[in-house]
């Protein structure tokens, strides 16, 4: 596992905000965009798309997950999230226990703030989302550690 190097996180920022305009959101009206970085560099994109019976859409983050299963991309370096609200949303936890099934246990969660801000990160420590212990780590204040000087 490795963290993205700075040319790769400023293209996850602008990539994860791009990603809203695609979100298809009549009932909601909540744009979400997505985002994962894969270790051979691609990133895949994914919005929220909505239906008339709720449960039946997906969210960006998992949008972004099977389009990257199904195109054959198996390892990943991190994976991000941005909405028009501040602070950003996290990952439901359908996501999270989806990101657990394909990511490292350590993989960061970046949240973007509509202006490009890390407004959080989460990091999945147990298998099970019903016993899982995440934790929305340290807020802007700590982000240094995994993102270097360029957060
Ligand atoms: O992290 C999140 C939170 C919410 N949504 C979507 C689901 C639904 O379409 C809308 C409102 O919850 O936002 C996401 O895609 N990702
Ligand atoms: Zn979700």
């Amino acid at each position: 596992m490795r963290p993205p190097t700075k040319e790769e996180f400023d293209q996850l920022r602008e990539k994860t905000l791009a990603a809203r305009e695609s979100a298809y959101c009549p009932y909601s009206k909540f744009r979400v965009g997505a985002c994962l970085l894969t270790t051979s560099g691609s990133f895949i994109t994914g919005a929220n798309v909505e239906n008339a019976s709720y449960p039946a859409g997906i969210c960006a983050e998992r949008t972004a997950l099977v389009k990257a299963i199904t195109e054959g991309h198996k390892d990943f370096v991190c994976i991000a999230v941005a909405t028009d609200i501040n602070p950003a949303a996290s990952p439901c936890g359908i996501c999270r226990q989806t990101m657990r099934e394909f990511c490292d246990v350590g993989m960061p969660v970046y949240m973007f703030t509509p202006d490009g801000k890390i407004s959080g990160r989460m990091i999945c420590q147990s298998k099970q989302w019903n016993r899982a212990a995440w934790h929305e780590l340290e807020r802007t204040r700590l982000m240094g550690e995994h993102v270097g000087a360029f957060a």
